[in-house]
This record gives structure tokens, sequence and C-alpha cells, in this order.
């Protein structure tokens, strides 16, 4: 199968949304960023296909809801089960596209000049490192990014990533900041806590910091193309 082929089935099997929850916004931009790609063999292939960007701040024209899709864990793990064994892709490249291309949906939904400072709350799995591969993204394109990344996972991959955030002097907090404090210190909370691979409940860990997802008035941009984005925490407990 020709590359372009495989970009348009990875972009048929991986559609993106970003979701306008009442008068608050959640990006799902994970699905964005895996649909980059998908957009141009979208456009290409002059399929009726289009990427779908919503939020308060921006509404895209080219937009044709009956054409979106949600994917469900058992479809998001099949993707990337596809991803692996069929087109060979490994995990490091995964999670840089999905890191990159999610602060590239930032950029585009929460400006740098508007939203520069953002708080990054990485989980211990691979959605935890889309979360730190979208912190030195977001570093690069002009943002304030802070860690925050209280489980780290001892594994090279983790720690190169968290080690490359650290040489680029991105900050990082070990105590989950209240709803008080990140309404004073940040524009924007990236979720990229957990994927397909969350089982609830949430453990100790991790009960601050989804609180302050599930009552924090910020905007927030979730990196999980699937459940538990962040509109899920807001039901959740
Ligand atoms: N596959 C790939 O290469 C790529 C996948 N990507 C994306 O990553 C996502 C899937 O990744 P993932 O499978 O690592 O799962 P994810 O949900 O991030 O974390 C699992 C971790 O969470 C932990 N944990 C679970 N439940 C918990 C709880 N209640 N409370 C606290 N902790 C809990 C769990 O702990 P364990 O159960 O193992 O002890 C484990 O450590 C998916 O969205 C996909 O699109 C790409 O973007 C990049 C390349």
């Amino acid at each position: 199968m020709s590359f372009s082929r495989l970009q348009l089935q990875f972009v048929k099997l991986s559609r993106l949304s970003i979701a306008a929850t009442q008068s608050r916004f959640h990006a799902n931009s994970a699905f964005i960023a895996k649909s980059k790609e998908i957009t141009k063999q979208i456009q290409q292939t002059q399929q009726n296909r289009l990427c779908h960007c919503r939020s308060r701040n921006k509404v895209s024209n080219n937009i044709d809801n009956n054409m979106l899709k949600y994917l469900n864990q058992s479809e998001a793990i099949n993707v990337d089960l596809e991803l692996f064994n069929e087109y060979k892709f490994s995990v490091d490249q995964l999670m840089e596209l999905a890191g990159l291309s999610c602060a590239h949906a930032i950029a585009k939904c929460f400006p740098a000049d508007r939203f520069g400072r953002v708080l990054v709350c990485c989980g211990p799995g691979n959605n935890g490192g889309d979360g730190l591969v979208c912190a030195r993204h977001l570093a690069l394109m002009g943002y304030l990014p802070v860690l925050y990344y209280p489980k780290p996972t001892p594994k090279p991959l983790y720690e190169n990533l968290a080690h490359q955030c650290k040489r680029m002097e991105i900050e990082s907090i070990s105590e989950c900041p209240s709803v008080a404090l990140a309404a004073e210190c940040y524009d924007l909370i990236v979720d990229a806590l957990f994927g397909f691979s969350f089982k609830p409940p949430v453990r100790a860990d991790f009960v601050p910091v989804v609180e302050l997802l599930q009552q924090t008035k910020l905007p927030i941009a979730s990196t999980a193309w699937t459940y538990p984005a962040a509109g899920m925490w807001r039901r959740a407990s």
C-alpha cells in the first residue's frame, strides 16, 4: 500500500474532534493532531471530509457534522494495533506526531498571545508521553508551558522526553495547584492524563489533578482522543 493510501487510511480511522461543552471548551487535540495529515489527504483526494475545529474562539466553516465520527475505546485500540502491526510505526513516532499535532491544534484554537501560560498535566502512560512532547513543541511555539507530571514513568522513552523538557528549561511543578492558583497562574490547561488504558476509579496520585480539571473554569485542551477526554472528567468522579 502506498504511503498516501496509508495516510488516508489513518485519517479515516482517526477522525478528530474538538468539542465545545456548554460555556466551556474542550479541545480533543490529539484527535485533531492525528487528523492533520488526514485533512491534507482529504483535500487532495477531494473527498468531502473535513477536519473539525470548533471553539468559543473560532469556529471553522468547513464543518460537516454528518461526517464526524468519534472512536470508542476498542476502535481506538484497534487503530493503534493496526499502525503498529500492519504499518510498522513505532511508539516514539506516534507519540511525536501526536504531541506535535496537539501543539498545532492548541496554537490554532488558543493563540499564544492570549493563552500563553499553559499547565500541561501528564499521566503515566502514552497519553502522558504525548503531553511531554506537546509541552516541548508549545515552548518552541512561544508558549510558556509548565509541567505537572505526578508519576514519572521509569522507562527510557518517558525519561528522555522529560529530560528534553528539562533541557529546554520547561518548568515542572510537583504539587497540583488549587483551582484558584491555577486561575491566577495559567491561561489554559492541557489534559494529557489518560487515554484508552484508563480504568476507573482514579487512583490517589491523580485525584487532585482530576478535581482541578473538573472544577476549573480555564479552558482545557485534552490530548486524549477517546475516553476519558476532558469532557468525561466533568461527568466522572
Ligand atoms: N500506543 C502508542 O504507542 C501510542 C498511544 N498514544 C495514545 O496513548 C493512549 C494510550 O496509551 P496507554 O495505553 O499507555 O494508556 P494511557 O491511558 O495513556 O495510560 C495508562 C497508564 O495509566 C495508568 N492508569 C490506568 N488507570 C488508572 C487510574 N484509574 N488511575 C491512575 N492511573 C491509571 C496505567 O497504570 P497501570 O494500570 O498500568 O498500573 C498506565 O500507567 C491513547 O490515547 C493513544 O491514542 C499515542 O498518542 C502515542 C503512541
